[in-house]
């Protein structure tokens, strides 16, 4: 496919290796190109790129095909995901859209049983339109995979953690199985609730990651992205294929933006996991079933602190009762009613009614995806005025055994 690539910028950042921690490096963004020393990149607002000659194209010619702010996003990623090339399009469906294009029909996926809504929907969309079967199978346990990989499978897509449950993936030992019994499949993995600071798949095993990069990278929730990272250029290269030919890459404007969020992404991350790891201890404290990595109790504790640097900063917890759990999510003044993770700002919802409704009731019912459950997703707020908002909705709905103050 690369033979018939349009000119555009070559994004393979093979040669950009990583210096420092990644603190420093996520905060340390490559500009030494730009003519005038610009401290920060500058937003190429331009569609289209002037030719010295009919056939003399530069690096650019249009801005579908590439564009320098969108360059210059993706190679920073490509850096903090170690993946030998990025690419960002216009949201994280849209990175899953890209990637799944490498399906042809008749093959098949092998997914999760607890994932993103979105991705459910995208999923049964592809059975429906492309005949491209997705078995969903319960990915924490790694054996369960080996009746279903077979000369078909052409993906296997990991959440780890999972949305909403929180459920953890082993990559490395699913990758091998992947890689020894079925060369020409990729192991893709959604990172996007643990982010590259915490987590990246492409060193454990995974032959691709995505993100949306609407939630921690970019941090503030005011923009729409989705990163893919490769681990091989060559698989870069078909993706980058797909992104021009459907024309989904990331605008100018909003490359300009997750280059700009990205840059904090460890100090935000350090301070809402803080945060989350007391929230959750808190709840746990209070008799809750609650879904977190970072406590000792989750059942995969150990293996997720194999693969990741910190449980990150979304729980789910239960309350055992549907009504409860409305007047919890309701009696909060601080915390947003809102779908999404990832943002400055704490964010609560009730994941069945919200981000997660796409999944037919049948479907959440086998899959064991309760009801009551509801996600926080901790911000970078005081973590005690989180804890007393929290409590005060608690007590308000009756969720506390005897209420509190
Ligand atoms: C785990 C996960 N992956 C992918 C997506 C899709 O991202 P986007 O909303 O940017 O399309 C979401 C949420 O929307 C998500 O929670
Ligand atoms: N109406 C949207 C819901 C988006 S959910 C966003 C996010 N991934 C989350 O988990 O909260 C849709 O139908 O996709």
């Amino acid at each position: 496919m690369t033979d018939i690539l349009p000119s555009s910028p070559a994004a393979s950042v093979t040669s950009v290796t990583r210096r420092y921690r990644f603190a420093t490096e996520v905060v340390t963004v490559d500009n030494s190109d730009d003519p005038h020393n610009a401290a920060s990149v500058p937003i190429y607002q331009t569609a289209t790129f002037k030719q010295k000659g009919a056939t003399a194209t530069g690096e650019y010619d249009y801005s579908r095909s590439g564009n320098p702010t969108r360059t210059h996003v993706e190679n920073h990623l490509a850096k903090i995901m170690s993946a030998e090339r990025a690419l960002v399009v216009t949201s994280g469906m849209g990175a899953l859209d890209v990637i799944t294009r490498l399906v042809k029909t008749g093959e098949e996926i092998i997914a999760g049983d607890d994932l993103y809504g979105g991705t459910n929907r995208l999923l049964s969309f592809l059975a429906k339109s492309q005949n491209v079967k997705t078995h969903h199978i319960d990915t924490t346990k790694s054996d369960s995979i080996l009746p279903y990989l077979s000369d078909k499978t052409r993906l296997v897509l990991l959440e780890s953690p999972t949305n909403p449950l929180i459920k953890i993936s082993d990559i490395p030992t699913i990758s091998k199985y992947v890689h020894d019994r079925c060369p020409n499949a990729l192991v893709v993995v959604d990172n996007t609730m643990m982010s590259p600071y915490l987590q990246r798949p492409l060193e454990l095993g995974a032959d691709i990651s995505y993100h949306s990069g609407t939630k921690y990278l970019s941090g503030h929730h005011d923009l729409m992205a989705g990163v893919i990272g490769a681990k091989k250029a060559s698989v870069g290269d078909e993706l980058y294929y797909v992104i021009n030919a459907t024309g989904c890459g990331l605008s100018p404007f909003d490359s300009w933006l997750l280059l700009r969020g990205v840059k904090t992404l460890a100090v935000r991350m350090d301070k809402q996991q803080a945060s989350c790891i007391r929230i959750a201890d808190y709840l746990e404290a209070q008799g809750f079933k609650v879904h977190f990595p970072g406590l000792r109790s989750h059942p995969q504790y150990d293996l997720h602190a194999s693969m990741a640097s910190g449980p990150g900063a979304v729980l789910s917890f239960e309350t055992g009762d549907t009504g409860i759990s409305e007047r919890i999510v309701e009696g909060t003044k601080l915390w947003s009613i809102s779908v999404s993770f990832g943002c400055v700002n704490s964010l609560i919802s009730m994941p069945c009614r919200m981000s997660h409704a796409s999944i037919p009731a049948h479907i959440r019912a086998e899959r064991s995806l309760p009801e009551d459950l509801i996600r926080l997703c901790v911000g970078i707020e005081d973590a005690d005025d989180l804890l007393e908002d929290l409590e005060q909705a608690l007590n308000i709905a009756g969720a506390l055994p005897t209420p509190s103050k």
